[in-house]
This record gives structure tokens, sequence and C-alpha cells, in this order.
């Protein structure tokens, strides 16, 4: 299995998603996130990540576990397990790096059309506060044939 992590940082102002300008999900807009390293805690990466793709700093106090999603993909496909964080806290200048456009938005004004199809279904409750557990299965064309969303207060 193929371990992410994934943090979305969320004021009252809006939310902090990034561009991706390179490699996997090219052109969406996504939290910042990414693999674990050797010898890194999932939370150190998600540090590490939100660092390296945004530029600001988080410590692990300002970091809250909210969610967890599993992706299978069709036979031969190694399956995904993301590990959500929301950050409220930060140090540190927003900046644009190489991998990573950072933009605000409303949370009215999501740009689901422009991310990964299932977020559209998961966002709803991670800006809810719910810490939520989730499932996607998808098809050969990466369309969702079946999902499973459980929140917990
Ligand atoms: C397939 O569906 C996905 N949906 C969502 N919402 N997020 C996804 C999906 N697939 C991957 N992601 C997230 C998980 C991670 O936060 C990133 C992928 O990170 P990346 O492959 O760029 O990992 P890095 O460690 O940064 O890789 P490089 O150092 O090789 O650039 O997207």
């Amino acid at each position: 299995m193929k371990i992410f992590t994934l943090v979305l940082v969320l004021k009252e102002s809006g939310i902090l998603l990034g561009l991706k300008k390179r490699g996997f999900g090219e052109g969406k807009w996504n939290g910042f996130g990414g693999k674990i390293e050797s010898g890194e805690s999932v939370i150190q990466a998600a540090i590490r990540e939100l660092h390296e793709e945004s530029g600001i700093m988080a410590q692990e106090s300002n970091l809250t576990k909210c969610g967890i999603i599993n992706m299978d993909f069709p036979t031969g496909e190694i399956p995904f397990k993301i590990h959500v964080f929301r950050c409220s806290e930060y140090k540190g200048e927003i900046l644009e790096t190489e991998e990573m456009k950072p933009q605000w938005f409303d949370v009215q004004h999501i740009p689901y059309d422009l991310m990964w199809s299932e977020a559209r279904i998961w966002f709803p409750v991670f800006l809810s506060g719910t810490s939520f557990h989730a499932s996607f299965s998808f098809n050969a064309l990466g369309d969702i044939i079946k999902h499973t969303i459980t929140q917990k207060p």
C-alpha cells in the first residue's frame, strides 16, 4: 500500500490549496502532502511536505488528524492510504514552489471541477469539522465505482 499525507490549512478566512505544477496530479488543486520518507512518522512527513510545497512551517500541535482515505484501483495497481490533517496555525510566509502554487479559496467556492474527483465527496465532511474514514474504489477509467464515508464526531 502507498501511504501519503495530505494537509489542509483552514482559517476562518478560507482554505489554502495548492495547484500541482508537475508530476502526479499536475493541474489539480489539492492540499499539501506526499509520501512518507524512511525514518519519519506520518505527522513528521505531513509537516515536511507542507513546508516543502507551501513554504509554511507547522508544529505537531498545529496539526489535527481528521481523516483517513483508502483508495483502491483495478487489479494490479497498488492501493493508497491518505492521512488527512487540518492545520489552523503556522509560521512563515506562503510561497509558490517548483511543485505547487498556493492560493486561498473561500470555503463556499472550492474548485471541485479542478480537483481529484472524490474530493467533492469528502471535502464537505472535512469542512464540517467532523473526523471521517472514507474508502473509494476506482475503475480503469478513473471513475468512482463504490465509496463509503463514515463520520466520527
Ligand atoms: C487519486 O486520488 C487522490 N485524491 C486526493 N484527494 N489526493 C490524492 C490522490 N492521489 C494522491 N493524492 C495526494 C496525496 C499526496 O498528498 C499527494 C501526492 O503526492 P506526490 O505523489 O507528489 O508525493 P511526493 O512525496 O511529494 O512525491 P515526489 O517527491 O516524488 O514529488 O497527492
